[in-house]
């Protein structure tokens, strides 16, 4: 098993984040030749948080979830982790507009991971791939979501998984703190977009939450 490596410049520079990251559950080694080959790519600050995918990796083996949803798969980082994490029959449908990071970084790895099997892929707009389900009567079938795809439909994304998530499932929505912009007064769109997502969350009575300062901010959202 390889050693918990941090990804963000955040985390690298960060002795306290460091420390915490070497004393977590090590990632497979499959995880850690992704993580080293997106870390290559120009856009690499697309890839998850490493003590974001590491805990929602163990959240999922907390509640055994079998059906997950991922949406945003870049190179597969986060679908990757909830297949390794995932007990052998789960299934992770991962979903993103384009598959060009997945193919170009990802997808040979991902293949020779063992863990290709658990993972349904479905490459178009992610609101599309949200809404097939709905209409294919998938409602209440899913224990798990990660939220991680544009922004600006973080709203959408939320109240479709809503309806995908069982009672007792969990939503996890990376990025609540946008790089702690959501703290200051202007607020470009994508901003304006997690902020009010935050405060629609905190009030909606279907759900209870905690937002968390980990990683760019993780909001956990529990379903009642
Ligand atoms: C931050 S990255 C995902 C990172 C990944 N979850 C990880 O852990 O490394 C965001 C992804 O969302 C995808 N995306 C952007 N707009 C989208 C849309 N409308 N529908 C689906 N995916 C979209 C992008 O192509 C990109 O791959």
């Amino acid at each position: 098993m390889a050693t918990v490596e941090s990804t963000k410049t955040f985390e690298r520079e960060d002795p306290r984040q460091q420390y915490c990251l070497q004393n977590s559950t090590s990632l497979e080694k499959c995880q850690m030749d992704l993580i080293e080959n997106t870390l290559k790519h120009p856009l690499a600050g697309m890839l998850g948080s490493l003590d974001v995918t590491q805990f929602c990796s163990n959240l999922i083996r907390l509640i055994d979830a079998r059906q997950i949803l991922d949406v945003g798969v870049y190179t597969g980082n986060s679908c990757l982790a909830w297949a390794v994490a995932s007990r052998p029959e789960a299934k992770v449908l991962a979903m993103d507009v384009t598959d060009q990071y997945y193919a170009a970084v990802g997808k040979e790895i991902v293949e020779k991971s063992g863990y290709v099997s658990k993972i349904e892929f479905h490459f178009q707009e992610a609101t599309k791939t949200l809404d097939g389900l709905i209409a294919n009567d998938r409602k209440s079938s899913f224990d798990f979501a990660f939220i991680d795809a544009d922004k600006i439909n973080y709203r959408n994304y939320y109240e479709k998984c809503l309806q995908l998530i069982r009672s007792g499932g969990i939503i996890a929505i990376d990025n609540a703190l946008w790089f702690n912009r959501v703290l200051q007064q202007e607020k470009d769109a994508s901003t304006t977009a997690i902020h009010e997502l935050n405060l629609h969350i905190k009030s909606d009575q279907r759900v209870y939450c905690t937002l968390l300062p980990i990683g760019d901010g993780l909001m956990l959202v529990f379903k009642k």
